[in-house]
């Protein structure tokens, strides 16, 4: 759905050329939720322009839904912004008109007739909620209501993607998961592919499918969650499950190892380090959710001399685990 390759996006500046996106190649699958991720300053916001069209490439193509927009002459983008829906941290709406006119502006502006501009701002209203409203003024709703409007509004002409910037930042732990909960619900309902800038790990874990870091405009890790979280040690890892706390006590060499249990079940995984002996010991078997997945994670403290046995039987189980450096065997795994 949508394609990024070799994108790289240089800001001329007084005290020299700023390098936001160096050379980004990215697949968003359609009808997926994919996160973006990454420290202020890593590019997250200048990706989402180009997808937007808002900002040319310094080089390097932007696809969405067949059409390479990185191409396209200007009076040609504007019908190309049509297959992209946005959504802020804060919602801009027009005060002075009511919610089910604010959701019709982007209808209006498309030269939608009245009567059709009604029945699909009806419908979109319903499909986030707020179909009660209609009459409402943005003063009068809570901030989660706002961003309901905003998704709402995004969706008038029918976009193929939604792209959200900080969507929930604004907003609180109950609302934020009403949101993300929707995002869900438009996914599988309308098939639509959802790209979602976050900065926070719990919005990547209950909505995305799959998700993209960025460091200094270049991807370090990307991968469906299943495949980010079993790269065990690797940053994305590390921020979607992070190490639990585990009791204190002598540390000899930690193995570690982190599986998704539609790939590995957790009776394989758990029965591998059985009957290792008393010298090696668990110090954490967990299952959690991930989304719709459930992921498991091992940590296991092994005599130093007994590490390529215990890695050997991880492997043996379909497991890809991780020994901490040598040096490291007296510290906690963080
Ligand atoms: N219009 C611009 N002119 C010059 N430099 C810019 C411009 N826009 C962004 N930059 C620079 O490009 C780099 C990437 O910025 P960008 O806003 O894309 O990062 P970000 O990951 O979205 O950060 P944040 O999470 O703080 O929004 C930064 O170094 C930023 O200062």
């Amino acid at each position: 759905m949508i394609e990024l390759s070799g994108l790289r996006k240089v800001y001329p500046s007084p005290g020299g050329d700023v390098v936001a996106l160096d050379g980004i190649d990215l697949t968003v699958e359609r009808g997926t939720v994919h996160g973006i991720v990454g420290r202020s300053g890593a590019g997250k916001s200048t990706l989402i322009r180009c997808l937007t069209g808002l900002e040319r490439p310094t080089a390097g193509t932007v696809t969405v839904d067949g059409v390479t927009i990185s191409d396209l002459p200007e009076n040609r983008l504007r019908t190309a912004r049509r297959k992209t829906g946005m959504v802020f941290q804060h919602v801009n709406l027009l005060d002075s008109r009511t919610i089910a006119d604010n959701v019709a502006y982007p209808l209006e502006v498309a030269g939608v007739r009245r009567a059709q501009r009604a029945a699909r701002v009806a419908e979109l209203l319903d499909l986030v909620d707020l179909g009660h409203r209609a009459s409402a003024y943005p003063a009068q709703l809570s901030g989660g209501q706002k961003q309901r409007v905003g998704i709402a509004r995004a969706l008038a002409t029918e976009p193929a993607v939604l792209l959200c910037d900080e969507p929930t930042s604004a907003l609180d732990g109950e609302t934020t998961r009403q949101i993300l909960g929707l995002v869900r619900d438009l996914r599988d309902r309308l098939g639509i592919t959802v790209v979602v800038i976050t900065h926070e790990p719990s919005v990547v874990r209950e909505t995305c499918d799959a998700v993209t870091l960025l460091e200094h405009g270049r991807v370090v890790q990307s991968g469906t969650l299943a495949q980010v979280v079993t790269q065990v040690g690797s940053p994305l890892s590390r921020a979607l499950v992070p190490v639990p706390d585990v009791p204190p006590g002598r540390r000899r060499r930690l193995v570690e190892a982190v599986f998704a249990t539609d790939a590995v079940s957790t009776a394989t995984a758990f029965g591998a380090v059985a009957g290792l002996g008393d010298d090696v010991e668990v110090l954490s078997a967990t299952v959690e959710p991930l989304g719709a997945l459930r992921v498991g994670r091992l940590l296991v403290d092994t005599p130093q001399e007994r590490t390529d046995e215990v890695v050997a039987r991880l492997r043996a189980a379909g497991l890809d685990p991780l020994a901490a450096p040598a040096g490291d065997a007296g510290q906690e795994v963080a």
